[in-house]
């Protein structure tokens, strides 16, 4: 069963970071504030050398101190050894070549924790599943944490929570208790698809929010984009074998809320930098930090053909991107011809066509209906 877990004092726990970029560095500082002795490692050494000296990040989060136990270090193997817990908050695209470089340092009993909210683009793998394999570690030793969490936001001690999911119970209770602190709560679940995926798909509604933003559309074209947006994002996660809660959980709804409403976001900033009439190069360009809907459109849409769920939302995302389709006219959940998105329909009922889809659903119903121990969203 899903609980909050509140914050044990007494231990500081040895943690690691990797990756000292905006959630990196706000996650280690709330590892910190929890109690832990934590150590972020920066790729850059004078970035690594100002975490360490003078307890701030001025690039990524201008104005905020961080707090005294917060270390840093550009040594892999000095943050990394030693650790029981390891945090990876690096670009989606460059986690395989950065696990790579971590596992000789890896403890037998280390958890590793992705932050990260991407696909593989070479294998459509979530985060979690490249740890896996590339660590050659087990589910229960791998957990993923997502949520509303815009880092400048939480950085400035703004109350808000996430969730952390892992094949084992226990283990998702280990880095929450880690990672609570007065101003971030942490729920619990066994969906490790559904909380990856709810924030993996949220960043490509945030991005067609941004175009229909950067056109000038206004609050209806929105509504009915996030709308029909988390529909989409259920049907996909489902036909994945996650639990249709976790996506109107913090990790589904309130991801997507949170990163559609916020120019904080830079998926939101990317789309509507798209429908202000730039083109991908020039977007890429301007975008001085990670843009994880810009790698994930492609294997997203892979994915979801191979499981036959429709994606008229982010198919049209794709189409701005790929300069196929003028911004102005990004409305799918209108469409109206027979191989688009049918008409309104409850996001917990069956999608069209797709028997894998229908059957996943199926077993989520029963699970529902069956009881037991299993993953139920993210509710205390
Ligand atoms: N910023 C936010 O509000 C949140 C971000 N995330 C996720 O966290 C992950 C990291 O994003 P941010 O910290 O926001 O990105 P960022 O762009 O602020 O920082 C990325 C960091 O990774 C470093 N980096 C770049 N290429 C690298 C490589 N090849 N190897 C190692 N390090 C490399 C950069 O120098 C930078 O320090 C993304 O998957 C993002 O979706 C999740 C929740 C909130
Ligand atoms: O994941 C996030 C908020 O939960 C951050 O979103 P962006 O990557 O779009 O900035």
């Amino acid at each position: 069963m899903d609980r909050a877990v509140h914050r044990r004092r007494g231990h500081a726990r040895r943690i690691a970071v990797l990756g000292a970029g905006s959630w990196g560095t706000t996650f280690a500082k709330i590892l910190a504030d929890a109690g832990n002795d934590v150590v972020i490692w920066a790729r850059r050494p004078e970035l690594a050398r100002e975490i360490e000296e003078a307890g701030r990040n001025s690039d990524y989060l201008p104005g905020v101190n961080l707090p005294a136990g917060l270390h840093s270090t550009s040594r892999l193997d000095r943050a990394v050894e030693g650790a029981e817990q390891v945090y990876l908050a690096v670009p989606s695209q460059s986690l395989r070549e950065n696990l790579l470089a971590v596992q000789p340092h890896l403890g037998e009993r280390t958890i590793v924790a992705s932050l990260m909210k991407g696909v593989e683009k070479s294998s459509g793998l979530r985060m979690s599943e490249v740890i896996a394999e590339v660590l050659e570690i087990p589910g229960e030793r791998i957990a993923v944490v997502s949520g509303p969490n815009l880092a400048l936001e939480i950085a400035k001690e703004q109350p808000t929570a996430a969730v952390v999911a892992s094949d084992s119970l226990e283990t998702a209770e280990a880095v929450a208790r880690a990672s609570t602190t007065p101003y971030f709560r942490t729920f619990v679940n066994q969906d490790v698809p559904g909380t990856e995926f709810g924030g993996v798909l949220k960043n490509l509604i945030a991005v067609a929010i941004g175009i229909v933003d950067g056109v000038g559309y206004g609050e209806n074209t929105k509504a009915s984009i996030i709308t029909r947006g988390l529909v989409e994002m259920t049907d996909f996660a489902v036909a994945f074998g996650a639990h249709p809660d976790t996506l109107s959980g913090l990790a589904g709804l309130g991801d997507l809320i949170a990163t559609c409403q916020s120019p904080l976001s830079r998926n939101n900033t990317a789309g509507r930098l798209l429908g202000q009439g730039y083109k991908l190069p020039e977007v890429v360009d301007r975008m001085q930090q990670t843009t994880e809907g810009l790698a994930s459109v492609g294997p997203i849409l892979e994915l979801a053909k191979s499981r036959g769920v429709d994606m008229p939302i982010v198919e049209q995302v794709r189409m701005v991107l790929a300069g196929t389709m003028h911004p102005s006219k990004i409305a799918p959940h209108l469409t109206t011809d027979s191989d688009g998105p049918t008409g309104e329909r409850n996001t917990n009922e069956p999608a069209p066509g797709g028997s894998a889809l229908r059957r996943a659903f199926q077993r989520a119903f029963d699970q529902l209906r069956d009881g037991g121990r299993r993953a139920r969203g993210d509710r205390p």
